[in-house]
């Protein structure tokens, strides 16, 4: 253990950390999820280090070996180089402070032993250099604006790939007729392509307000430093760290016309929540879907075959479970409980700032990664592999009595009411009954019941016009 000191007192750090003091009392003081913070937000936070060391070097605040050093440091965690040395909680008081100093005391550490210093010789100090002109309340909100844009993009793709995924079965079973289902009772007739355009309309929606949402992460505070003022912040710095971000980031950041909003207000953060949510909300729709159509084998639905995971029991031999539409709900609810979280996080700002993006942080960034992954197995682990069970679909179209509001603009509500009645007590096809009941020809009914045209749009087109 090495001895350090702050201005409340000492504290023993192990010999081998690159973190210091502030992380050590950090450790103590947070012993709450056992996650440590997301790395992309230490990643984010490293990269807007290099930034400011880039910008105070430029503008003669610090020394070239210093500066280099810090950059130098800061690059190799940006790069995921050290990444054990982030263990501070992610749930934590203090607005981000702890994770503020845990980068900035490692970076210091790092920076002294390129220097030629040892751990804890401070050569370069957390504070006076690799904090200089910053404050946690403009660099925090900033890094977790760059690592929500980071991942956001790979998100929008993942989804794109399901949209891809679910378009290429309807494709596929564009000519399966099956029974739809409105209040899950027996409704008019649907193709199990158009259930499946309905999903991949869905998710394009998702995959769109995700892409475009990224852009309202780019008005970053940086600069502002505590309170949006700006306080201790030379004017050309503020200027230049921004472009320094740019360039380090690839991402077009701009300085918030008011520093002072986006350093107190969240709500740019309950947007994009708002909007993962959203995307959860259908791929919850799609698994439950998904896990009726397949229930069965015998005594379910069983209009369609996922791909078969797993053994399902450990009771029951040959059981095969949904698991990934199972495990993809679960991801839904996760992400519906992150919303929840971060909107009462961000609501709770105070005055200056907002003291809750610690807990924003673990929700957003998890939620972000969740949703890809969700998205992605349900793709590839499930929507691609799906099969058709073509007879159960025939079947239930011809054995219920679905097919009958198709005789409606031939027939009218009454003359249709006393089909169904007649087929129900009868128990034969709505076919046989219109023509049992005299109300249609063989040859009118084959062409007012014809199959291929019960799902299509225009159906009711005259559909005994003469040829
Ligand atoms: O750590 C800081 O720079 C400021 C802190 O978040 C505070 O406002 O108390």
């Amino acid at each position: 253990m090495r001895i350090e000191k702050d201005f409340l007192g000492e504290k023993q750090v192990p010999e081998h950390a690159y973190w210091g003091i502030h992380t050590q009392r950090a450790l103590e003081n947070f012993p709450l999820s056992g996650h440590p913070v997301h790395s992309n937000l230490i990643k984010a936070l490293a990269l807007v280090k290099v930034s400011a060391a880039q910008a105070n070097m430029e503008l003669g605040y610090l020394d070239n070996d210093t500066g280099y050093a810090i950059i130098e440091a800061g690059s190799e965690i940006a790069a995921g180089k050290l990444a054990d040395q982030f263990p501070t909680d992610a749930l934590q008081g203090g607005a981000g402070t702890s994770t503020n100093m845990n980068v900035n005391e490692v970076i210091a550490n790092r920076a002294t032993e390129l220097l030629g210093g040892g751990k804890g010789q401070y050569l370069v100090d957390p504070l006076n250099h690799v904090n200089m002109h910053q404050s946690t309340n403009d660099v925090y909100p900033t890094a977790l604006r760059i690592a929500a844009i980071k991942m956001l993009l790979p998100l929008s793709e993942q989804i794109a790939e399901l949209q891809d995924v679910l378009q290429q079965k309807e494709a596929e079973f564009a000519g399966i007729l099956k029974p739809g289902r409105t209040q899950l009772q027996d409704a008019v007739p649907v193709t199990l392509g158009q259930e499946f355009s309905g999903w991949a309309q869905a998710v394009a929606r998702d995959r769109w307000r995700i892409y475009k949402v990224e852009e309202r992460l780019r008005q970053v505070n940086l600069g502002g430093t505590a309170a949006g003022t700006g306080i201790n912040a030379p004017r050309e710095y503020i200027f230049l760290v921004i472009e320094k971000l740019r360039q380090n980031t690839g991402i077009g950041l701009a300085r918030a016309e008011s520093l002072i909003d986006v350093t107190q207000n969240a709500d740019v953060f309950t947007e994009v929540s708002g909007l993962l949510k959203a995307a959860a909300v259908n791929l919850n729709k799609i698994a439950n879907d998904l896990r009726l159509l397949s229930s069965g084998p015998f005594a379910g639905f069983a209009e369609i075959r996922l791909p078969e995971k797993q053994a399902g029991s450990t009771i029951m031999p040959g059981k095969v479970n949904p698991i990934i539409p199972e495990a993809v709900n679960q991801v839904a609810f996760q992400v519906i409980a992150a919303d929840l979280a971060i909107t009462m996080a961000c609501q709770n700002g105070q005055l200056e700032i907002n003291q809750f993006l610690p807990l924003v942080t673990y929700n957003l960034l998890q939620a972000i990664d969740l949703l890809g992954k969700g998205a992605s197995i349900l793709a590839y682990k499930c929507v691609s592999g799906i099969t058709v069970n073509e007879e159960r679909c025939l079947e239930l179209v011809e054995h219920s009595l679905i097919t009958a509001p198709i005789l409606m603009p031939v027939l009218g509500y009454a003359k249709t009411a006393e089909v169904v009645k007649y087929a129900r007590r009868e128990k034969v096809t709505v076919r046989q009954a219109v023509k049992d009941l005299g109300y249609l020809s063989s040859e009118d009914a084959e062409k007012v019941l014809d199959y291929h045209l019960m799902a299509r749009p225009g159906s009711a087109d005259k559909p005994l016009r003469e040829e």
